[in-house]
Formats: structure tokens, sequence, C-alpha cells
């Protein structure tokens, strides 16, 4: 659970009170995600969750928030954030930017079935379509150079230092800005995602939203969603390609690119551990996952074909 600054409960009935949510009736900190503060909020007109952004500034945020608009503008399930009563989108609490959004239904899927990863492989096709429509947002940070800076912060131990290396080499052979680019959510992990029953109802989380190529935002969804599973995987390729055909380049692109977004998360992971925030309750995710998903992206006998 990550809940890095605890609600003051004057100050929150101050922030709703600028709302035309009514009273509030109920506010829990909710057990998932590690980079914001999230509260689910009741209210007397409804259910909302509340986001304090950590790391992003008031600045920064304006371009995700205009994205999610978009994004369910175009009948996608994405956060709709609740203006105050002067429309603005942003507030601030605790010295925080603060998102009230009303609460989309459903629920995250923790062990997903070929049919979750097949309707989210679509969905994911579909956000990259629809995202050629919407105005164009800033590069994909976790870059060549975001890499390697990251890898020049990390103390480790020497096997994993020589696995980094070795990695980073062949990762700086791969050429990804010549494969189809466009919009990229970037971290669409189960946690991002919410299904009521068979049913997509939310596509959260797009504060690591960029442009990059589509086929590196299939390999972060495929490495978390399917796991070392190949039927899982076949299936959210084959619902991907259900609403837009992999090229030539994506498809003997793909086993290079699931180990680029494994090694992505290793990193981020491995810094989030070695340099931990304080918070009232804070999680962090297990960088051991990543390393062992990037090892068996390796493996060149499990390298799967689209
Ligand atoms: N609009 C919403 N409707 C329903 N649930 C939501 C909504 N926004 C957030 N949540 C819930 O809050 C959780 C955390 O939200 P979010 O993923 O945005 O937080 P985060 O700290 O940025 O997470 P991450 O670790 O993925 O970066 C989600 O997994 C989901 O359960
Ligand atoms: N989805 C990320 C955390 C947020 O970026 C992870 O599981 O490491």
């Amino acid at each position: 659970m990550s809940a890095y600054t605890a609600l003051c409960p004057t100050a929150l009935q101050a922030f709703l009170a600028d709302h035309a949510v009514g009273a509030l009736l109920d506010s829990r900190p909710i057990h998932d995600g590690v980079e914001n503060s999230n509260y689910r909020l009741r209210t007397e007109r409804g259910e909302y969750v509340l986001t304090l952004f950590e790391s992003l500034t008031a600045a920064e945020l304006p371009p995700y928030l205009a994205l999610m608009t978009g994004l369910a503008e175009q009948g996608l399930p994405c956060p709709r954030a609740v203006p105050d009563r002067n429309g603005r989108l942003l507030g601030e609490l605790h010295g925080k930017p603060a998102l009230l959004a009303a609460r989309l239904p459903g629920a995250g899927v923790t062990d997903p079935a070929p049919h979750h990863c097949r309707v989210i492989g679509a969905a994911l096709a579909v956000v990259h379509g629809v995202g050629r429509q919407l105005p164009a947002m800033p590069a994909n940070r976790c870059d060549g150079a975001w890499r390697r800076s990251i890898a020049a912060q990390l103390r480790l131990p020497r096997d994993c230092a020589a696995l980094l290396a070795d990695e980073l080499a062949f990762q700086d052979k791969q050429n990804p800005s010549a494969l189809p680019q466009g919009l990229v959510h970037g971290d669409l992990f189960r946690d991002n995602v919410l299904f009521e029953g068979d049913r997509l109802t939310g596509l959260l989380d797009w504060y690591e939203a960029g442009s990059g190529a589509w086929l590196y935002d299939v390999a972060v969804t495929a490495n978390d969603w399917c796991g070392e599973d190949p039927d899982r995987l076949r299936a959210l390729l084959d619902g991907y390609a259900t609403i837009r055909r992999f090229t030539d380049a994506e498809q003997d692109a793909l086993p290079a690119m699931l180990r680029a977004a494994a090694l992505r998360f290793w990193l981020s992971r491995l810094l989030a551990r070695q340099t931990p925030r304080s918070g009232e309750l804070v999680q962090t995710k297990d960088p051991e996952e990543f390393k062992r998903l990037l090892l068996h992206r390796r493996d060149r006998d499990a390298a799967p074909a689209i």
C-alpha cells in the first residue's frame, strides 16, 4: 500500500467543499500503487478517487489530464476528473497537486485468464489507434539514456552487474525508433486496469504515458499480464492483432522488446528499493520478479513469435 501523505480531515473537507460532490461519508487509503497517494472517497453524490501527486508537479500534470479527458471522450474507460466550482481540474491538498476523479467500477485482476489477456491486448491497440487523434505526448522517458542513468546510480552484486551490463549493451544495438510510433501508456500493469467479470471497465494511471514505439507498450503490458505463460502471451498478441496487425519489423523486434520492457522495470524497482521514500504507508515492488523475467526473455529457446 502507498499513502505517502496522511489526509487531515479538515483539509479534506475544505478541498471537497470546492467540488459539487456533497458531504463526505467515508474515506480510506487505497491498497495499490507505489507512485502517488490515493484515497477512495464516498460522498452524498457518489464514489470518487482522490490522488495526491507525490512526484509530478502541477506544471507537469496538464498534458496527462488532457490525455485522460481526450481518451474518455473517445469512449475509453479512463478516469474523468471532477472540476472544482471554478472549472479547474487540479487542486492542492497538503501542498501536493490533488485530483478528484469519478471512481470507475470493477477491480484489478491478479490471476488473468487468456481471455483477460486477449481483452487487454485489444484495448491497448484501441488506445494506440485513438492516440493518433490526440495531441502528441512528450517522448517516453524510459529510453536508453534513462537506462544508463539509472544503471549508474545502482549498487549491485557482481552477477547482477554483469547481467545488467550485458543487457544494456544488447539493448543499445536495437533501434526502437524504426518501429511504428505513437501514444504509449507505458505502465499498463494489472493494477492499472479494472475488470467487472469479463468486461474491461477501467484503464488507469496515465502518468507514464508518452510517445514511443507501440511495441514497447505491448511488451510492458505482456510482461506483467502474461509473465512466462505462453498461452497468455499468445492471447494478448492475438487480441492486439484483431485491432492492428503487427508489422514485419515489429514481429522481428518482439523478443528484444520484451527484454527491454523487463529491464525497464527491473531498473526502476531496484532504484526504488535503493532509495526508499518516507511516508505513512509505503510499498515497493520486488525487483527480482523482473530480473527473473529478463533471464527468461533472454533464453533463446523461450523466445516468442508473433
Ligand atoms: N478512477 C478510479 N476508479 C477506480 N479505481 C481507481 C481510480 N483511480 C485509481 N484507482 C485505484 O487506485 C489504485 C492506485 O491508482 P494508481 O495506479 O493511479 O496509483 P499509482 O500510485 O500512480 O500507481 P502505480 O504504482 O501503478 O504508478 C488503482 O490500482 C485502482 O485500484
Ligand atoms: N508498475 C510499476 C510501478 C509503477 O510505475 C511496477 O510494477 O514496478
